[in-house]
């Protein structure tokens, strides 16, 4: 139970690797806010979640992370439910390249872990009450290296990961005892991979020859590297990356100093 007494948010946990991340959350001790668009799923979710780890441990707030409206109310939720906040997973993304989806791509891939960011700063900095703690946002390892398939894709998750890279070497970040880490998982067993299709990615057919060369992997496989991240409290702005093929991986990228 290495994280007992901590809590948690994690963004799109109604199912997929949200939904993955707050089980190991829990099952480690934690308590967990889940913010979701999809109501239904949510609430489905924290029954299930509440059935098998007991009552008062898992809360459901309806959010879209594009709205700091709704962002705000998730995060202060959070904090009366459960009295502090220590981890904040921006979890929640989606896929899409063709007009107009791909628009909302980048809103919610990007615009929600800034929101998502910036609140958890505010809410974890020790200079304003908090406890310090850690922020995990999902990138994806087409954030990593390119791939024909899913452009505005795979920059919305560069962006992620240059953006909380920024973050992690920030004096406010740094002196508050706040750390931020990316997770870079390859595919992976979730609705999201379930439904690619034609008008969710380029080149479809050739896209399915790549994922079944690259391989799936399980939403528990990543659940456990969120919780490498986790446990590993020297890491700060690392990049975790997990595949099949090379399992958990940290990558390094140039850093040049300014
Ligand atoms: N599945 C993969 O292969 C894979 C690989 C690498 C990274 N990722 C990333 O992991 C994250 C989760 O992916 P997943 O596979 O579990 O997807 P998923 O589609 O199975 O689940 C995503 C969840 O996010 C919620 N969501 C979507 N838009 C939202 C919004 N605007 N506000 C709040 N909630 C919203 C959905 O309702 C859903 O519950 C995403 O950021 C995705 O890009 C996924
Ligand atoms: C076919 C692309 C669809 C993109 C949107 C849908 C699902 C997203 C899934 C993941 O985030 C993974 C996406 C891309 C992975 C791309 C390259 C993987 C590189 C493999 C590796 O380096 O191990």
């Amino acid at each position: 139970m290495t994280l007992e007494g901590k809590v948690a948010l994690v963004t799109g946990g109604a199912q997929g690797l949200g939904r993955a991340f707050s089980e190991k959350l829990l099952q480690n001790g934690a308590k967990v806010a889940i913010g979701d668009l999809n109501q239904k799923q949510g609430e489905q979710t924290i029954q299930e979640l509440t059935s098998q780890y007991g009552i008062g441990r898992a809360i459901f707030v309806p959010c879209n992370v594009t709205s700091l409206d709704d962002m705000t109310n998730l995060f202060q939720n959070a904090k009366e439910a459960f009295g502090c906040l220590d981890i904040v997973v921006n979890n929640a993304g989606i896929g899409g390249e063709f007009a107009p989806m791909w628009e909302k791509v980048i809103d919610v891939n990007i615009k929600g872990v800034v929101h998502g960011t910036q609140l958890a700063i505010e809410y974890l900095r020790k200079d304003k009450g908090g406890n310090g703690g850690h922020i995990i946002n999902m990138a994806s390892a087409g954030g990593l290296n390119p791939n024909p398939f899913s452009p505005v894709y795979g920059a919305t998750k560069a962006a992620v990961v240059h953006f909380t890279r920024c973050w992690a070497m920030n004096s406010t970040t740094i002196d508050n005892g706040i750390r931020l880490n990316i997770l870079c998982p390859s595919f992976v067993d979730t609705p999201m991979t379930k439904n690619i299709s034609e008008t969710v990615c380029h080149n479809y057919e050739t896209a399915k020859g790549f994922i079944e060369k690259i391989g799936v992997i399980s939403p528990e496989t990543v659940a456990d590297a969120l919780m490498t991240l986790l446990k590993n409290k020297e890491r700060n702005g690392a990049i975790l990356k997990v595949s099949k093929h090379g399992g958990e991986e940290f990558c390094t990228l140039q850093l040049v100093p300014v």
